[in-house]
This record gives C-alpha cells, sequence and structure tokens, in this order.
C-alpha cells in the first residue's frame, strides 16, 4: 500500500453506537480525514466560483460554450472504457438507501440500480450511516430485511449492478467537522462507500461506481478526478478503476459536456439527462431574465424545445467520445386503479419511446412497477445491441445556445400555482420529516422535483408575472394561496396526519423561501438545519 499520512484532523459531534463501529472503523475515518484534508479548500473555491458565474448571468449575461476551449472540443479522443458490467444499462432503477427499497431494487428487472445518498434520501445521521451498512451488506451479499408482517426480503441470484450516487458538491455533511466547519457531504459517502467495497466489487467482477450529481463546471469535473486519481494511488489500483457517470443537470454544465469528459476521460462512463435538476437549473440560473420565465409545471416536458436540444446534445457530445448518453426519470409511479395505471403507463412509455428514439442508452425509473413496460421500449429500440453508442447523430444540424436557452411555452395558471404550493409543502414536510422521496397527486417528488414548483413561484412574483385568470403574482397573493393550501392539504390529509406532522415548519420554511429577495439556492440546505 502507498504511503499516506494518518491525519486525526475530524471531530464527530455523535457518539459511535454499533452502526457507527462498523462503519466509521479505524481506516475509513483516516482515509476519510485524508480526502477532507486535500480537497475540501479546493471544494470551497469551487462553490464560491459558482456564485461568480452567476453574478455575470444575474447583471443579463446568457450561459454559453467555453471559447478557449477548442481543442478539447475538435480533437478526436475518446474516453479510456467502459466496464463489461455496465456495457448494457438500458433500464436502471433509482431510490434512496433504505434496507427494504436496496433488495427490492436490486432484484427488479433491470440492468443497474442507483443507490442514491442525493436527492431522495433526507440525509439524517442514522440514514446515512445505515445507508452504508445496508450497501456493504448488499454487496457482501448479506442483505436481509423483515417487515412487519414477517415477509423476509433477500437478494435473488443476479443482482442489478449498483452504482452509489453521492451528496452533491454543495451539501454538508454537519455532524462531522474539519477546523471547525462541517464536511463536504460528497466526501463522506465517497470515502466510506469506497472504502468498505471496493475489494468485494473487484473481487466480483464489478468495480466502485459512482453517479456525480449537480456539477456546475469542468473545473468540478476535474476536481472528482482528483479524488478518484488520488484514492487509486491510495489503494495501489490501477488509474480508471473507479468509474463515474456524471449527471447533466445544471444550465451551466450543458455548455461543458465535452470538457467534462474530456476532464474525467480516465474514469467517465456517461453523462445522465437529470431532466427535473435541470429544470430547476433553468429556472435558477436565468431567474433575473423575465422573458425565460417557465410556465406551470406540467407543461415543462421533454418535448418543449430547450429540453430536446439538451437530450439531443448529450447524446451527440457523449456518442462521440464513445461514453453513454443516459435519459432521465419519468415521474409517473404506477396506480393501484387499473384505468389510472394504463394510463401512467403509456405516458411513461412514450416518454421512453422519445429517448430512446433520440439515442439514449437506457434510461431511469423511480418504481420496479413500471420495470417491465420500460424495458420493452429499450429492447425493441436497442434489438440486439447492448446500447446505441453507435449512434452518432452526425449529420444533426449543430444545437446552438440559443436553442438551449430558448423559452418554454404554456400557461402559468391558478391551479399550477396552487398545485406548485401543495406539493413544496408536502414535500418539504416530508424531508424534514426524515423521509426524502414520496408520492403526491400519483408522481415520485424529490428533491429536485420539489425544487421546480418553490423556484417556479419565487420567479413568477420576482417578474410579477400575470395568471391566465388576470391575476398578477405578489407575496401578498402568495401569502393568501399558502394559507388556503394549507387547509387543502390538512382536508386532504385528516386532521389527524396533518396535526401529527411538521406542517407548520414546512409551511413556515416555505413562505421564507418564496418570499426573500435573494433566491435560497437549494431548499435542502435550510431544510438540513431542521433535521437531525
Ligand atoms: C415514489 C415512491 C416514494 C413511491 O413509494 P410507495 O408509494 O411506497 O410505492 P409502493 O407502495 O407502490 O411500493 C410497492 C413496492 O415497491 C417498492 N418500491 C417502490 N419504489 C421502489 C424503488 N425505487 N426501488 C425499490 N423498490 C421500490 C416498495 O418498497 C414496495 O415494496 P413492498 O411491496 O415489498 O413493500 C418510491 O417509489 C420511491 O422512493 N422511488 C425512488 C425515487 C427516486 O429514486 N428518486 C430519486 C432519483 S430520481
Ligand atoms: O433526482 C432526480 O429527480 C433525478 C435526476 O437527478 C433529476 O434531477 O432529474
Ligand atoms: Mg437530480
Amino acid at each position: 500500500m502507498t504511503q499516506h499520512a494518518i491525519t486525526t484532523e475530524l471531530a464527530f459531534s455523535q457518539p459511535f453506537g454499533s452502526a457507527e463501529q462498523q462503519i466509521l472503523t479505524d481506516g475509513a475515518v483516516d482515509f476519510l480525514s485524508e480526502l477532507v484534508t486535500r480537497f475540501t479548500p479546493r471544494r470551497n473555491e469551487l462553490l464560491a466560483e459558482r456564485s461568480l458565474v452567476q453574478r455575470k448571468i444575474d447583471n443579463g449575461e446568457l450561459p454559453d460554450f467555453i471559447s478557449e476551449t477548442t481543442s478539447i472540443k475538435n480533437d478526436n479522443w475518446k474516453i479510456r472504457g467502459i466496464p463489461a458490467d455496465l456495457q448494457d444499462r438500458r433500464l436502471e432503477i433509482t431510490g434512496p438507501v433504505e434496507r427494504k427499497m436496496v433488495i427490492n431494487a436490486l432484484n427488479a428487472n433491470v440492468n443497474v440500480f442507483m443507490a442514491d445518498f442525493e436527492d431522495s434520501l433526507a440525509p439524517s445521521w442514522q440514514k446515512v450511516i445505515d445507508g452504508q451498512i445496508n450497501l456493504r451488506d448488499a454487496i457482501a451479499g448479506t442483505i436481509s430485511y423483515s417487515n412487519e408482517a414477517g415477509k423476509i426480503y433477500q437478494l435473488k441470484p443476479y443482482p442489478a449492478v449498483l452504482v452509489c450516487r453521492v451528496r452533491g458538491l454543495h451539501l454538508p455533511e454537519k455532524h462531522v467537522l474539519w477546523r471547525g466547519e462541517a464536511i463536504p457531504g460528497s466526501l463522506f459517502d465517497f470515502a466510506l462507500y469506497f472504502f468498505h467495497n471496493y475489494q468485494a466489487l473487484l473481487a466480483k467482477g464489478s468495480g466502485p461506481y459512482f453517479y456525480l450529481p449537480k456539477t456546475q463546471s469542468f473545473q468540478e469535473a476535474a476536481w472528482w478526478r482528483g479524488v478518484f486519481s488520488y484514492t487509486e494511488d491510495r489503494f495501489d489500483l490501477p488509474r480508471g478503476t473507479i468509474k463515474a457517470t456524471l449527471l447533466i443537470e445544471t444550465l451551466p454544465a450543458v455548455f461543458q459536456m465535452d470538457e467534462i469528459l474530456y476532464h474525467l476521460r480516465d474514469h467517465i462512463v456517461g453523462l445522465n439527462c437529470g431532466r427535473w435538476d435541470y429544470i430547476f437549473s433553468y429556472i435558477k440560473t436565468l431567474k433575473n431574465h423575465g422573458d425565460r420565465v417557465l410556465p406551470d409545471r406540467q407543461s415543462v416536458t421533454m418535448d418543449q424545445g430547450f429540453l430536446d436540444a439538451y437530450s439531443r446534445l448529450l447524446i451527440k457530445t457523449c456518442h462521440r467520445r464513445g461514453a453513454f448518453a443516459m435519459g432521465g426519470m419519468a415521474a409517473f409511479i404506477p396506480s393501484k386503479e387499473p384505468e389510472r395505471n394504463e394510463w401512467v403507463l403509456n405516458k411513461v412509455r412514450a416518454d421512453k419511446q422519445r429517448e430512446a428514439a433520440n439515442g439514449h442508452d437506457g434510461t431511469w425509473i423511480a418504481h420496479p412497477g413500471l420495470a417491465d413496460a420500460v424495458m420493452a421500449v429499450f429492447n425493441q429500440a436497442l434489438g440486439d445491441k447492448p446500447n446505441q453508442l453507435d449512434v452518432l447523430r452526425e449529420n444533426d444540424t449543430p444545437i446552438s445556445a440559443q436553442q438551449l436557452l430558448q423559452p418554454c411555452e404554456g400557461e402559468r395558471t391558478e391551479a399550477g400555482m396552487r398545485a406548485n404550493i401543495r406539493v413544496a409543502v408536502q414535500y418539504i414536510e416530508a424531508w424534514i420529516s426524515g423521509n426524502g422521496c414520496v408520492p403526491i397527486y400519483g408522481l415520485m417528488e424529490d428533491a429536485a422535483t420539489a425544487e421546480i414548483s418553490r423556484t417556479s413561484i419565487w420567479q413568477w412574483i420576482r417578474h410579477q408575472k400575470t395568471l391566465t385568470n388576470g391575476e398578477t403574482v405578489t407575496r401578498a397573493l402568495f401569502s393568501q394561496m399558502l394559507a388556503e393550501e394549507m387547509r387543502v392539504i390538512q382536508e386532504e390529509l385528516g386532521d389527524q396526519r396533518f396535526c401529527q406532522g411538521r406542517f407548520d415548519d414546512a409551511a413556515r420554511l416555505m413562505e421564507r423561501i418564496t418570499t426573500e429577495t435573494e433566491l435560497v439556492e437549494f431548499l435542502t440546505l435550510p431544510g438540513y438545519r431542521l433535521i437531525p
């Protein structure tokens, strides 16, 4: 093993019970401490750079492709390669790292399970530690779970390939301090998952695979390359052992996809169209641009020009470099009511057919009840091929910045605004109560989808948009509707559920982040203060 400095500069705010003792072993803490010491200062600079870029856009500039990197864009280079067990990832299921969900996801009719420490998990200390235990046990093949009725859950033979999504760069892990500051949650998740599992994963012919969320620039991708390369050297592993799929789910990142692939070329296997965060980021990045305010959330579908351009440019950029172009998440979830379920399946099929026809190599579902229908769509599109890397889209007319930024068509309605309020408040209430992914009105809601709801209203207020009923959206109108919609939520959920929940806290947070002059960057940042 390569020489490394043992540092013990980390301070833990939680006592070590039996779960912590399994995960925060001396070796794991030493490794985490090394990563934190080496990579936190640059991570802090990268977050500051995000603010500088945003300030320019707030002052009237529009995001654009980078002119200084023409050789990266023009030269012919390819990514290092894709491991055998990731060659066919036509269907991926996502879900939080809870024990039963992990088993169900690995047993589903899918190729890959994206195990999520990010937007579908409310990252309380207990959840992130238990999540690490669950994944460790899943990789060891020993995981089991029994529910209240005594039903036993265990892995079937040939479970899905595991890919771990770590928290984004902005999210802290407040229970671990370095020099008095909370450490980056991304390093916490990465270090512990890697440390406990890389040997077992490699022994079974897989590897330490990661999904990286919410990247905003190629410099951030280069930061991850540093983390991965350091880790490989530290554990005497060949370069390129760690593999990553990076979500292109921010507006700034869509203009730097070639550069991101290039800087991560030893480790990257693909990019993914994270459509929900992307829509949220479109709102947030262009928040001062009154000509690009989005309509009601349900109108913002993948056939809108700006989203179609994003999907096609991602596919073309990836395939030219030999990297996968993964599709995104349909938020519909199955219904127990057969007629509604057929409607849901048809909606999801149409969405996935569009992705497959564009040339995506695979796609995401959030619920195992969609697996067979979506698998059938991709089976038909792929035929005998494991993926669509051969779809180069070389003859497409180039996609311009203007197309990626084009305003989205659709109405802003009173019903749309009220629905945004109810969804955002209910999601925040679930999140601060420890549940990061919930079904609301037949849709899967996670942090990304809820962000769309709350930032839309902020932006409508900011630009005093007029609803189709003639009313102008103001802070006062929002506050009045919030009070009314809280009563609707209470009626819908019943007094008992409402009174036992944290709806007052949720409404207060919603009011604050919607009416403040400055847009709060992520609802999970103030939300995190409200969870243990
Ligand atoms: C949306 C969601 C909250 C709906 O949950 P729900 O209402 O409890 O779902 P259902 O009651 O229909 O679940 C039926 C079964 O499927 C399982 N299931 C549902 N979604 C699952 C998933 N994503 N992975 C694994 N299993 C899942 C449930 O555990 C349940 O199992 P059981 O019958 O053994 O008890 C849930 O599907 C979910 O959390 N999905 C993940 C979303 C996600 O990953 N978002 C972030 C990335 S986009
Ligand atoms: O987290 C999700 O909802 C999936 C994806 O990262 C997205 O933002 O669309
Ligand atoms: Mg996302």
